[in-house]
């Protein structure tokens, strides 16, 4: 797909309900017993992944497209299914689930597409196997497939190397099976929609500072769950909306729990004209919209503890970063190189190719700001995140930019293109 220059982004849009919360509803909705319908659902292929990896385990689930119902069965429903399990692209879905598997009475396979099969998996391996679990990484490199056989779990305190909201959403929901409290310590906090949703379901969960815990065998009943839009999806119009000259837009109903807002923080310390009307809080997650006016950046310095909770959103802010004066320095960024692609190589490569002045460091990238960009072909290694950077990038270039494979946008934002489209008519 081609994109050029555009004169301005304008107008409001409505991005598609956040990834995490999406999954994590069918998740712990399978688990509670009655009804949970989710309205807001992302219907992006990485949730739809994990409908269907529920759907094979026995639980009856219906997709109306504006509202999902998940017909849970409690903490002991989910039934051995006849196949083995496919994730598809999503990290998550193989993660989460990896912890839920930990704790049934069956055995399971789980496996997913070439980019899932390259990701590391030891650390849901290391913790769920000291638990009790049986859990294989197959081809006996740390990566899926996986085999787990559930069961007999112990509860641990489990101190995390990776502040990893997987990571820890997979020892929480583990610990649901386990023969006593189940803690999880990470080095920062990393979001939290596991526990605020837990809880809300009826779990005992208790959080203090990096650290949270959770008592086994609850009872979870289902109930409606409001997803609010994707701030990782908004990331892509707010920084259209700073780069393009005479742009401003309304982006409506954006999550922006304090565990995922780091992109707002980062963009106001570069001197962003953001603000937010219409605040709400649906069940401890708060939502706004985003009013976002062109303005003038400088660089500014992206590490340590805010890193989690901007991490999804690195691709689109080194983007940004080329269009603020001066430098821009992101570190404590190694979790970028394994994530759908290496998200440091990949970005830099394709940055140096548009014109722009970028080094890949071990753990992130340093900007300097300020040069025009121009078109290049883009390889998007079939990332998604990568795809909708470089989209924007293309829209403040010279030139034609060519995104290659850029369908991959449907795993998180299956209608992105069209979105951003009407902002630039
Ligand atoms: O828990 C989640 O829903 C997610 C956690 C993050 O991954 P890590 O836990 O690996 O940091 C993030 O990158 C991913 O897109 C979604
Ligand atoms: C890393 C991501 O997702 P996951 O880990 O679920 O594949 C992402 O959406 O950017």
């Amino acid at each position: 797909m081609n994109f050029h220059k555009v004169h301005h982004i304008k107008g409001q849009v409505r991005v598609p309900g956040d990834k995490s919360i999406s999954h994590r509803a069918v998740m712990f909705g399978a688990l509670a017993k009655g009804t949970t319908t989710v309205t807001n659902f992302l219907q992006g292929a990485d949730c739809l992944s994990t409908i269907s990896c529920f759907q094979q385990m026995g639980i009856p689930i219906e997709n109306n497209e504006s509202e999902v119902l998940i017909h849970g069965k409690g903490l002991h429903g989910l039934t051995r299914a006849q196949q083995p399990l496919d994730v598809g692209n999503s990290g998550t879905t193989m993660r989460l689930l990896s912890g839920i598997l930990a704790g049934q009475e069956f055995e399971s396979v789980l496996t997913g597409d070439a980019s899932i099969q390259q990701r590391p998996m030891g650390r849901v391996i290391e913790p769920l196997s000291q638990m009790g679990a049986g859990i294989i990484s197959i081809p006996g490199n740390g990566c899926a497939p996986l085999q787990i056989t559930g069961g007999g779990l112990t509860g641990i305190h489990y101190h995390s190397k990776v502040a990893s909201a997987q990571v820890k959403s997979a020892i929480l929901l583990a610990g649901l099976y386990a023969n006593g409290p189940t803690a999880i310590t990470e080095p920062q906090l990393s979001r939290n929609h596991s526990e605020l949703m837990l809880r809300m379901l009826g779990a005992q969960v208790s959080s203090q500072g990096t650290t949270v815990s959770i008592q086994p065998e609850p009872v979870l009943t289902g109930r409606p769950i409001q997803v609010p839009g994707d701030i990782s999806s908004a990331a892509y119009f707010i920084a259209a909306a700073l780069m393009i000259p005479d742009s401003e837009v309304r982006i409506r109903n954006v999550g922006i729990n304090p565990t995922r807002d780091g992109i707002l923080r980062v963009c106001r310390d570069m001197g962003a004209d953001i603000t937010l009307e219409n605040v709400i809080d649906t069940d401890g997650e708060p939502a706004a919209d985003l009013i976002v006016r062109h303005s003038r950046l400088h660089g500014t310095v992206i590490g340590g503890s805010i890193i989690p909770a901007l991490i999804d959103e690195l691709p689109i802010l080194a983007v940004l970063a080329c269009f603020a004066e001066g430098t821009t320095v992101i570190r404590d960024a190694q979790e970028l190189k394994v994530k759908e692609s290496n998200r440091i190589d990949v970005m830099v490569k394709n940055l140096s190719a548009m014109g722009a002045s970028i080094r890949g460091t071990e753990d992130g990238m340093i900007i300097e700001g300020g040069l025009p960009l121009h078109g290049a072909v883009i390889d998007s290694r079939l990332d998604h995140r990568i795809a909708m950077s470089f989209a924007v990038a293309g829209l403040a270039s010279d030139g034609t930019t060519q995104i290659l494979d850029s369908d991959c946008v449907k795993i998180s934002y299956p209608g992105f293109y069209a979105d951003l489209r009407k902002l630039t008519l």
